[in-house]
């Protein structure tokens, strides 16, 4: 490996972009704000299951781990990926850190793209679960009589297709300005899983451990209503606070065993994003001597906020009652390195790219006093995040 660093020049962000199409295996992540953001390229070594990594030989992994590894995928989804990169670059005040295996030659590398011709694309069909509210009303139910089930988010597909396959280059521009969440980009062959994601699972760095609860949400309306309004009311609002107390306490019993020091409110605040309002606790920590970033992600994952609770239960109706696996959909996306620093978001707002089949996700946690309409707009209002992003393009 050689490392070097490089100015942060528009065309080499281009070629970068470019090669995320290009190449078989690759990766893009960006946290809120852009503190840090990685390309990454080439796959050295790969994993289908992060039980099996051994992150002490390479410097950097990236990926992501699928939501339920019992469930076997469709071919719109895609799975467990971890790769060991060969050509990584991070990228942080506005200076590229490149890494880069001895045999590659990195300009000659970083020219070798080829520009496509831009096609015009429409949407061809989008295709809706009919029976989700059936299901849903089906849930309230069980949640009401069942002693041990307290909460289930249940997930929705949609299936656009258009008349032209999408590639990360047309999206890019939509993409990488939604700076408030994560912005991650995962390609194995001919698959690309593609969120923009609010939610941090994980983060550590310098022993510090940082994560957040991320559960009661409300959508923004169409009439601009007053924000702190909307916020106010999600704040009272006794189901999303019992659906977010679940998630807080549930994250710090995971925890306790690995970490010292916890510190997080007992009362939530509110996270925005362009169509949402989230009740948002974070939750900081320092990390034990001795203990591995991937034996904590494997611990917090996944929450109450994308399973529910009990978490094994939870599974079990999910297993049985939402209609198509869900892969990376509500996963733990993003990179880690040898020592023992690392960064994993939740996978949702999020879609997979096939060519001109996309598949997009949502999915909204439900309890006993759940009304189906609600959890139905909520769902719609979480696919907006990146339906809004397809139509920009498409219309383009
Ligand atoms: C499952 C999703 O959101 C989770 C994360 C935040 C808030 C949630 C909620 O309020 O239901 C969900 O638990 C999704 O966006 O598809």
């Amino acid at each position: 490996m050689k490392s070097f660093t490089t100015n942060a020049q528009f065309d080499t962000i281009n070629q970068l972009v470019q090669h995320l199409d290009q190449d078989e295996s690759s990766f893009f992540f960006a946290s809120p704000n852009n503190q840090v953001r990685i390309f990454a390229f080439g796959c050295q070594k790969s994993w289908s299951n992060w039980q099996d990594i051994d992150s002490s030989k390479y410097s950097l992994i990236v990926g992501g781990q699928d939501f339920d590894t019992a469930r076997s995928i469709t071919p719109h989804q895609m799975s467990s990926y971890w790769f060991a990169p060969k050509i990584s670059v991070t990228w942080k005040k506005n200076q590229l850190k490149v890494e880069i295996i001895d045999s590659i030659d990195w300009s000659s590398w970083l020219k070798s793209v080829h520009t496509n011709t831009e096609i015009d694309n429409q949407i061809l069909s989008v295709n809706d679960e009919f029976d989700w509210l059936e299901r849903v009303t089906q849930l309230i139910d069980t949640l009401k009589n069942d002693q041990e089930l307290k909460k289930v988010v249940f997930g929705r597909q949609r299936l656009i297709t258009l008349s032209e396959p999408m590639t990360i280059t047309k999206l890019w521009s939509q993409l990488i300005e939604q700076a408030q969440s994560y912005r991650i980009v995962l390609k194995q062959k001919h698959h690309y899983f593609v969120s923009l994601t609010p939610e941090r699972l994980l983060s550590v760095e310098n022993s510090q451990v940082q994560t957040a609860a991320l559960a009661g949400t409300a959508a923004r309306k169409d009439d601009y209503q007053d924000e702190s309004k909307i916020a106010n009311t999600l704040l009272k609002s006794n189901k999303d606070r019992q659906e977010h107390d679940y998630v807080t306490q549930n994250i710090v019993n995971k925890l306790a065993p690995f970490v010292k020091k916890f510190r997080y409110s007992t009362t939530p605040g509110i996270l925005f994003t362009p169509q949402l309002l989230h009740l948002y606790t974070p939750i900081q920590a320092t990390i034990l001597p001795g203990v591995n970033f991937l034996t904590l992600a494997r611990a917090l994952h996944p929450t109450p906020a994308l399973a529910g609770l009990p978490q094994q239960s939870a599974l079990a109706y999910l297993r049985v009652h939402e209609q198509e696996p869900r892969g990376l959909f509500g996963g733990a996306l993003g990179y880690f390195t040898n020592e023992n620093q690392g960064e994993l978001a939740v996978g949702i707002r999020s879609m997979v790219i096939s060519g001109r089949q996309i598949q997009l996700f949502a999915g909204a946690g439900i309890l006993s006093q759940s009304q189906t309409q609600s959890e139905w707009q909520e769902t719609q209002a979480k696919f907006s995040t990146m339906e809004s992003i397809i139509q920009e393009v498409i219309s383009k």
